[in-house]
């Protein structure tokens, strides 16, 4: 057992290579051996996290993560006076395993209770062994109540394998988990008042961990995963071969920048990036100006030797005092073979009047925020960026998830979010570029690619302007030579980790993070 995002390596496997590692594990074990394995590391688990819990409460499931429930029971019962398990299910439905480890839970003396203990305080500890990856639709009715009953106690929180009703491979909270299905619980709940029960309101210091087995689970590291998993742990339960065996979809990502070190480099071969961005309109008197100041900035601190600027605002001046090493250039005076451009920072539709000479003369460019909604409408500019990777030149795509939804013709950023792992891979496909699909839990795929996760940033970054910046550092990686997969994913490691870097009680603005990059 090991704390996940520790190993050096950390894969994760879909669900269907999950459950071909367990079926394999299975038929070269006895019955009933890998749940015990599993029961095992789980109370091991318990008394590691909550050594002086006065009460420890499982709730079990109706299926076979019900019964690691149960086999850690029967472990806990010989070493802790307070064991409840709650049981959810169906005896003449359980599978046989899980069956097997609730009559042995019986036959062990288990205590079960009907009802959850009325009084958990903060010390003792909740084991929510529900539902793991069969979860296949809302939790509801008692269930549900035990679930939000334990997600919003003082006492600790261990999930097992997954967080009950959380889609393991995509990160979704199964749909209407949470909403108008709540009952009065020990007077903790009130009925449909808990707009977000992924963190628990009444006590947001709640430990969260969850002990997921055999594999990693894309799911506990984006979309809502990340804030219900909490401190993730994998015990491989001695399968270890037989998971090594099977192609895991998903890395980890730990990629690092890589910047000139030369001795002797000059300012001209440290990389030469343009940011094309930056309307306005005079009538309202909007300037997006700004935008593209802080992708500059990014480029500028992400290493690149000179940093350009196309302003698409007439108005808005050419220069910046806050950062004098901007020039401001058009890109009709710059030989957009040589450069890096990073395209879209509040570029509005102006911008969509210089894309197709980005995409016919620029080797190296990355698409952002507008230039992706100009692409997400034109037709003939995915012929364009075919034709740009067929010739070897490299482009980044940054879609937040409404951005994405736009490229792929679905109706909103929901549409994306239910399932970020496909969103991606069908937009590579799409697309044939690298394509980095923002949020919580990023994801970074390219043709040909392995897909990764990546773990750092926190919702410090959401705030305006931080995808601004992202985009000009992958460009400033890019104009350093570094290939365009690497750099979206050093860059993406890297803006994480300023935002988890920064002091807990100090807001971190775009600009914060471009300075510390
Ligand atoms: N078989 C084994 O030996 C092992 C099983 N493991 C555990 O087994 C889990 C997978 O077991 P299962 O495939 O039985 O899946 P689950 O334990 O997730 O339960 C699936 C069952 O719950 C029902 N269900 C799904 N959503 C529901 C909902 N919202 N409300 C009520 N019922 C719902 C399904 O119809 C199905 O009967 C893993 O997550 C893991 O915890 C691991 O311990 C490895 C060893
Ligand atoms: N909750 C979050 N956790 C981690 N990263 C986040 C979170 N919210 C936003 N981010 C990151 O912040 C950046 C926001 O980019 P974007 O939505 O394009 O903002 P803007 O257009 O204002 O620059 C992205 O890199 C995104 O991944
Ligand atoms: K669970």
């Amino acid at each position: 057992m090991h704390r996940f995002l520790s190993a050096p390596v950390a894969v994760c496997h879909s669900i269907e290579a999950t459950r071909l590692i367990e079926a394999t594990a299975m038929a070269d074990l006895p019955p009933r051996a890998l749940m015990q394995r599993a029961g095992q590391s789980l109370a091991r688990f318990a008394l590691a996290v909550a050594p002086h819990a006065r009460t420890i409460w499982i709730a079990c499931g109706p299926g076979n993560n019900g019964g690691d429930g149960m086999e850690a029971a029967i472990h806990l019962r010989r070493l802790h006076p307070n064991v409840v398990v709650t049981w959810f299910g169906d005896m003449r439905q359980l599978p046989s395993e899980a069956k097997q480890a609730l009559e042995a839970a019986m036959e062990a003396g288990v205590t079960f209770a009907i009802q959850p203990p009325d009084s958990l305080r903060p010390g003792d500890l909740c084991i929510d062994a529900l539902l793991g990856i069969g979860a296949n639709r809302a939790p509801k009715g008692k269930m549900n109540e035990w679930l939000q009953l334990m997600r919003s106690a003082p006492s600790d929180l261990i999930s097992v394998d997954v967080p009950s009703g959380l889609d393991a491979e995509s990160g979704v909270l199964l749909p209407n988990m949470g909403f108008g299905e709540t009952t009065m619980m020990a007077g903790i709940l009130l009925p449909g008042a808990l707009p977000d029960i992924t963190r628990s309101v009444k006590h947001p210091q709640q430990r969260r961990y969850t002990l997921t087995f055999l594999s990693g689970k894309p799911g506990l590291l984006t979309g809502e995963g990340i804030d219900l998993a909490g401190e993730i742990w994998l015990d491989p339960l001695g399968a270890e071969t037989w998971v090594r065996a099977v192609q895991p979809e998903w890395t980890v990502n730990r990629s690092k920048p890589k910047r000139v070190v030369d001795h002797h480099a000059h300012k001209g071969a440290r990389g030469d990036v343009v940011i094309v961005g930056g309307a306005g309109d005079a009538q309202k008197d909007h300037s997006m100006a700004g935008a593209c100041t802080l992708a500059g900035a990014a480029a500028l601190h992400g290493g690149a030797g000179r940093v350009y600027m196309h302003l698409l605002d007439a108005r808005a001046p050419r220069n910046n005092p806050l950062q004098p090493e901007l020039m401001y250039r058009s890109i009709r005076d710059l030989d957009l073979q040589k450069v890096t451009a990073v395209c879209g920072c509040g570029g509005g539709d102006a911008v969509g009047t210089l894309i197709p000479d980005l995409f016919t003369d620029c080797k190296q460019l990355v698409l952002d925020a507008d230039a992706l909604n100009v692409v997400a409408t034109d037709a003939a500019l995915r012929t364009l960026l075919q034709y740009r990777a067929q010739m070897g030149w490299q482009t980044v795509m940054t879609p937040h998830p409404l951005e994405a939804a736009r490229l792929l013709g679905r109706k909103d950023a929901a549409e994306v979010q239910a399932n970020r792992l496909q969103a991606v891979r069908e937009l590579v496909d799409v697309f044939e570029c690298v394509v980095v699909l923002k949020g919580s839990g990023t994801l970074i795929a390219g043709p040909g690619m392995p897909c990764h996760i990546n773990v750092t940033g926190n919702s410090r970054l959401a705030t305006a302007g931080t995808g601004d910046v992202l985009a000009g550092f992958i460009g400033a990686l890019m104009a350093q030579g570094m290939p365009a997969f690497e750099a979206a994913c050093a860059a993406v490691r890297r803006h994480g980790e300023v935002a988890d870097e920064w002091p807990t009680a100090t807001q971190l603005t775009a600009l914060d993070v471009a300075h510390r990059l």
